[in-house]
């Protein structure tokens, strides 16, 4: 008998970790990311984790800036245990601060508060973090400052202003910074966290999509066992999308994969879902036609927050409805609920918010976990968005599906403004088919992250062939964003909104008038219920 092949339980066990303790800085989550683009695998947790508790050895720690000052009452320190592990710690900003503040209690308040630019000069040419560096721009943020060095320190960079903008002791490998390296304007930024990570910490680099993806199927397949079977609901989305490709590779048609057309899609989309996974990819596809009882349920409903409700409960009833239908070969019932939850929803779930404030429980989609008792396996909880994409590419999803714009859940739903009726989505979708055309017609769709037609409920005059109109209003919004946190309108040539505008107010029957959103986020959402 052969033994079965030993899986590792957790992407710790099989990619060397740096650590990142979050003293609830903005930027926390970016210093993961710039050590992800390096190739060198870091997880997050707050700066109150207890090392006794960890799961895994870190092979470096970073310790966060944060909005608090060291020397305050009710301050966040750090389990002082890390420095025990003896591995290389790197403090930013605040990290920086709290290692002084163990290390002598050298921090105060400075006379100035110092926010934007400064321009660093490297003391000392031997140290190994500031290998290659040199009067580059550097990204301060702090009102506080070492007043001293901490005891067994050196000075190993300045700026005019920080006289402390960089300290060592290289016996130890603990290493303190005041600028941020992981914004995109401190130019070196990256050189120097790949100089800790990589020169100090010796991570080996080799946190690439290709390595995750067998290591990930193997994972789903000791959690699920070798006869449990598995659902899945799927939007046609690249984050369910990959998701399910993943579980696919893993437990073939154990796998079910739910997809509910709840009327609110876009045109042709319920095919389209169908063909690019049940017939491209393999996957187990069960679709649901629940247009008529989303349908039914919005049936005057106008408040926007009372739509999102709605399709919210009736998607939970129709997906419960269905998952108990499937019923695995053994008689058995349904063990595990396939979830898409990306790493950003985890930063958010363990973001240090404080001492006063609880941290928040991590949200997941539409409360199904509460209900249904199943197991859940979240095969992309570590991956940002990029990752995912890039994951998505060589599981051989199509570039369609794997690039596609985000859609919500709630759909045209959410885009019909005022009552949802068969009628106003069939205007909306159509001219945002029409839209969406002309942008991949120009080869912009890459360029723009997310673009979608609304259908506003106002009336207005028109005229065509000589006849009065009186009908509705098309407003039409691109964005350009990183995060969708924020976002800005897309700037297309005039002859781009003409043709689109010609074309809608031609082809679309009830529509009069054709506008363009030229709002920001903030003040403006995306989406504009
Ligand atoms: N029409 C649908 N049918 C089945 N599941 C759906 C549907 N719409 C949304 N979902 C579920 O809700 C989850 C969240 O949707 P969300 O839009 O955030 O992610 P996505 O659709 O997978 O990816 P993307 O962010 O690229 O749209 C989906 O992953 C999917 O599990
Ligand atoms: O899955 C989803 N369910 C929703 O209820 C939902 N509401 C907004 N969005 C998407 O989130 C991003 C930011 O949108 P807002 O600026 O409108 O909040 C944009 O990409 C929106 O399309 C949703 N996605
Ligand atoms: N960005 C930071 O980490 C700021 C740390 C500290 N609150 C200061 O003002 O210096
Ligand atoms: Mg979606």
């Amino acid at each position: 008998m052969t033994e079965p092949t030993k899986v590792a339980d957790d992407v710790t066990k099989v990619f060397d970790t740096i650590l990142v303790l979050d003293f609830g800085s903005q930027y926390s989550h970016l210093i993961v990311r710039r050590l992800r683009e390096i190739k060198v695998y870091a997880e997050m947790l707050p700066c109150t984790q207890k090392i006794s508790e960890l799961k895994f050895k870190p092979i470096g720690i970073i310790l966060s800036g944060g909005p608090y000052s060291v020397y305050e009452e009710g301050a966040p320190h750090v389990d002082p245990s890390i420095f025990d592990l003896n591995v290389p710690i790197l403090g930013i900003c605040y990290g920086m601060q709290e290692i002084a503040w163990i290390n002598g209690k050298g921090v105060s308040r400075g006379d100035k508060r110092e926010y934007g630019p400064a321009i660093l000069n490297v003391t000392d040419k031997e140290c190994p973090l500031f290998k290659g560096m040199d009067n580059s721009r550097v990204w301060m943020s702090h009102h506080d400052k070492l007043t001293e060095l901490p005891s067994g320190f050196k000075t190993v960079a300045t700026t005019s202003n920080s006289p402390y903008a960089g300290v060592s002791d290289e016996t130890k490998q603990i290493y303190g910074i005041q600028f941020h390296p992981e914004v995109t304007h401190t130019v070196q930024g990256k050189q120097l966290l790949q100089n800790f990570a990589v020169d100090i910490c010796k991570a080996p680099q080799n946190w690439t999509m290709e390595n995750f993806i067998e290591n990930a199927i193997e994972r789903i397949r000791a959690t699920v066992g070798p006869t449990a079977e598995a659902i899945g609901a799927v939007s046609g989305g690249v984050d369910s999308s990959v998701a399910a490709k993943l579980m696919r590779e893993a437990i073939g048609d154990r796998f079910h994969a739910i997809f509910v057309d709840n009327g609110l899609m876009r045109k042709d989309e319920a095919i389209q879902v169908k063909k690019a996974l049940d017939d491209g990819l393999g996957i187990n596809l069960v679709v649901v036609d629940a247009g008529d009882e989303f349908l039914t349920n919005l049936k005057g409903v106008t408040d926007p927050e009372k739509k999102r409700k709605v399709i919210g409960h009736t998607f939970i009833h129709v997906f419960e409805r269905v998952a108990n239908q499937i019923k695995p070969k053994d008689g058995s019932d349904v063990g595990f609920l396939l979830q898409g939850t990306l790493y950003p929803d985890v930063i958010e779930s363990i973001s240090f918010k404080g001492p006063s404030q609880t941290i928040k429980s991590h949200h997941n989609v539409g409360g199904l976990i509460d209900n249904m008792q199943l197991k859940l396996i979240e095969p992309l909880r570590e991956l940002f968005k990029d990752e995912v994409r890039h994951l998505g590419e060589l599981l051989g999803l199509p570039e369609e599906l794997v690039w596609r714009h985000p859609f919500p859940g709630p759909g045209i739903g959410i885009r019909v403004l005022g009552e949802v009726t068969p009628k106003q989505v069939q205007i909306a979708r159509e001219a945002d088919y029409i839209f969406i055309s002309e942008i991949r017609k120009a080869g912009l769709y890459r360029q723009i992250s997310q673009a979608f037609a609304c259908l506003l409920p106002v009336k207005s005059v028109g005229v065509m062939g000589d006849q009065r109109m009186y009908e509705q209003v098309i407003a039409l919004r691109a964005i350009e964003t990183v995060d969708f946190m924020t976002a800005d309108w897309f700037v297309f040539d005039a002859a781009f909104l003409k043709r689109v505008a010609s074309r809608i107010v031609n082809e679309v029957t009830g529509v009069s008038r054709v506008t363009y959103d030229i709002t920001s986020k903030p003040p403006a959402t995306v989406e504009w219920e």
